[in-house]
């Protein structure tokens, strides 16, 4: 590559990387080479088939988008995978700057750096990709993560033979607040010694494997490299599909299982709501330990603002954020970890390419986008069935029985047009969260109680009272 082709490609990684964040970057085009430019076209290689149509479907357009931002010319990116030899001759891609850096991290980052060997066992595992940044050390805990951190980081420090305790362990909490970072935690760190294989799969690797290995008649290697790990992770299960795909998973769970290996599963809702998986899988899933991580309060939020600024000094050593505007984004930015970390990119560019240093009115002007309003609480069926359970003096087994007294049935009727009108929940779904009834059950139970509450005092007050108990 002559130095004016290999400048070209620098920049055009520098546009990529600004245009997708530095995470995204990391774990998709760390690894991508440039092989030739024709004319019209640019020729770029990955180091495996997944990566390669993991761009292909989700990236192409910016990709192009930035070679011409170099080169109007070009209108085609022709993606191959690259051959193990040539890697191995070229010397694959440098370490991600995260690697480098660790040489010069303080002491008690060292965690970080012991877990470097992970991602050539993970790699030949076929894992997913892991970012080098998502470890035990960047993890900031704080009330709503300790037990959700304190399991991962006992499952990560197992050693082979050892009775398991929880599983498998399930984590789950809402978009953004660090079930992967956690979960790839407890691959680096797992992978970190030589005795244990720990596997990182996203539920959609896992499909993909699988159905790779079905259309090549490898199936069963695939089945029996995945028992042959000691800890299997897997990330965004609500995203397993397909009834094969389902049946293999549940297959390869109980087999870990029974034979004493460790599953860890992260999901955006807890197992009885993936509704589009078998029963069999929820109830297996919801066998071992089951922790939620509820949102970031403001004090974590704040801890995981100042532990990104220090990790962009490492970079940037003149970029600084004063304590001010890290309480303001802390208060402000409420939503989930991604708004933070997107937050400092912000002001880092900002005052990179102003070359002025962050203030308050920078900041507000900067994150005016990533304040949102505050989204009404999620309720779930399980926190209506207590709180009118509650309110009746009824137990939460009497609303799920086919009991048909007075007593039983008014406050049946009241949680399931709650669950109609406080959760987005279908009839049919709510029908069998009230112990298996029929949809049109639930629809005569909400048209009862719509139509008393505009009548009946007493009854309306009572809804109100247990919608703010609900809400609070
Ligand atoms: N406790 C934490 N300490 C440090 N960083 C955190 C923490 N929680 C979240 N983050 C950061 O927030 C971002 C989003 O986190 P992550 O991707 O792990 O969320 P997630 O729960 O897996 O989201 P999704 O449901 O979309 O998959 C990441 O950059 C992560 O490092």
């Amino acid at each position: 590559m002559s130095n004016m082709e290999h400048d070209r490609w620098s920049r055009v990684k520098g546009r990529l990387r600004s245009s997708v964040g530095e995470d995204v970057y990391s774990s998709w085009f760390a690894r991508m080479d440039l092989e030739a430019v024709q004319q019209e076209s640019v020729h770029l290689s990955v180091p495996t088939r997944f990566l390669k149509s993991w761009i292909q479907t989700h990236y192409s357009e910016k990709v192009l988008t930035c070679w011409q931002a170099e080169m109007p010319e070009v209108c085609r990116i022709d993606l191959t995978v690259r051959s193990p030899m040539r890697a191995a001759a070229t010397k694959e891609a440098p370490a991600p700057a995260e690697h480098r850096r660790d040489e010069h991290r303080p002491a008690a980052d060292a965690r970080s750096h012991a877990a470097a060997p992970a991602p050539s066992n993970h790699d030949a595992l076929g894992g997913s990709p892991l970012d080098p940044r998502l470890t035990f050390a960047s993890f900031v805990v704080g009330r709503s993560n300790t037990l959700a951190h304190a399991a991962a980081k006992q499952v990560a420090e197992g050693r082979r033979g050892d009775p398991v305790m929880f599983n498998p362990l399930y984590i789950h909490s809402g978009v953004g607040l660090g079930k992967t970072h956690l979960l790839q935690a407890v691959t680096w760190a797992g992978n970190s010694g030589t005795e244990r294989k720990v596997l990182y799969l996203t539920a959609e690797k896992f499909m993909y494997g699988f159905v790779a290995s079905l259309k090549t008649q490898t199936s069963l290697a695939f089945k029996e490299a995945l028992r042959g790990i000691d800890v299997l992770v897997i990330d965004d299960l609500q995203f397993l599909q397909g009834k094969t795909t389902q049946a293999e998973f549940c297959h390869t769970l109980n087999a870990l299982i029974d034979a004493g290996r460790q599953v860890v599963v992260a999901a955006d809702r807890p197992p009885a709501d993936l509704e589009s998986l078998d029963e069999r899988v929820r109830s297996r899933l919801a066998g071992g330990l089951v922790v939620e991580m509820a949102p970031l309060g403001e004090e974590l939020r704040l801890g995981i603002l100042k532990s990104r600024v220090v990790a962009a000094r490492t970079h940037h050593a003149s970029f600084d954020v004063p304590q001010s505007v890290l309480e303001y984004l802390a208060h402000a930015i409420t939503h989930n970890g991604r708004d933070l970390e997107g937050a400092i990119n912000r002001l880092l560019a900002h005052s990179k390419l102003n070359a002025q240093p962050v203030t308050l009115e920078m900041a507000e002007h900067e994150v005016r986008d990533l304040i949102r309003p505050q989204e009404p609480k999620r309720i779930k069926i399980e926190d209506i069935q207590r709180v009118v359970a509650r309110q009746y003096n009824v137990s939460r087994s009497d609303l799920l029985s086919s009991r048909r007294t007075a007593n039983v049935v008014r406050p049946r009727q009241v949680a399931m047009y709650l669950a109609k009108t406080l959760t987005l929940r279908s009839l049919p779904e709510i029908g069998r969260r009230f112990g298996g009834r029929d949809h049109t059950t639930v629809l005569h139970a909400v048209r009862k109680i719509e139509g008393l509450v505009s009548k009946d005092v007493t009854l309306s007050d009572e809804v109100e009272s247990l919608k703010r108990q609900l809400q609070e």
